[in-house]
């Protein structure tokens, strides 16, 4: 959460002259509900199901940029869906940095809590090292433009294709 999925996602689709998509909106739009209401009536498992069908979708109608929600890469069949239909990116951000973006913002029910900050610590614990595990991870640092970051990532992505001919979904 925070880490720019939604923005530097929006960002790096402009200048790859492809769509962007992102499954939270997506997921509103079908649910006609907001996050935070889906998570209140239903639970984070019902949420995390939608999710699943949603994201699946999503990476059928390529190519184009799919931001998930910031949970989504820690369901195995997320990760196999998203290897299957392109290329994963991670943006790395260290907590501070997330708490900073994030504070103040309503809209995230997991740090709608009394401690925010030790969430984002736990979380980061728990799903750093499945990030880890994306084709192309970018640093997401404080004081980088998001025309900085998208940029970026689109090194990291050619980077990538270089490496693996095998898996080159569309010029980068
Ligand atoms: N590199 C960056 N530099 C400065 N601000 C940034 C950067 N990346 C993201 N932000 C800001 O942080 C906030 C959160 O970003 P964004 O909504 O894109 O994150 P997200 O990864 O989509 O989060 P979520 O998982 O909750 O959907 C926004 O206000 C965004 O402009
Ligand atoms: O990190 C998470 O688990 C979440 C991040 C958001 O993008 C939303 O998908 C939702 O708030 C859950
Ligand atoms: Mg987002």
């Amino acid at each position: 959460m925070g880490a720019g999925k939604t923005s530097v996602g929006r960002r790096l689709a402009q200048m790859l002259d492809v769509g962007f998509v992102d499954s939270d909106a997506e997921i509103v739009t079908a649910a006609n509900m907001t996050i935070p209401e889906i998570f209140e009536q239903f639970g984070e498992g019902y949420f995390r199901e939608g999710e699943q069908r949603v994201l699946g979708r999503l990476l059928t109608e390529g190519p184009r940029v799919v931001a998930t929600g910031g949970g989504a890469f820690m369901s195995p069949d997320n990760r196999k869906a998203i290897a299957g239909a392109g290329l994963s990116v991670w943006l790395r951000a260290d907590t501070d940095t997330l708490f900073e973006r994030v504070r103040n913002k309503p809209g995230r029910p997991l740090l709608d809590v009394d401690d925010p900050k030790a969430v984002l610590d736990r979380l980061q614990a728990e799903r750093g090292p499945v990030y880890a595990l994306a084709d192309v991870i970018v640093d997401s640092s404080p004081g980088i433009a998001h025309s900085d970051m998208a940029q970026a990532i689109i090194a990291g992505l050619r980077d990538h294709q270089a490496r693996h001919p095998e898996r080159r979904i569309f010029a980068v």
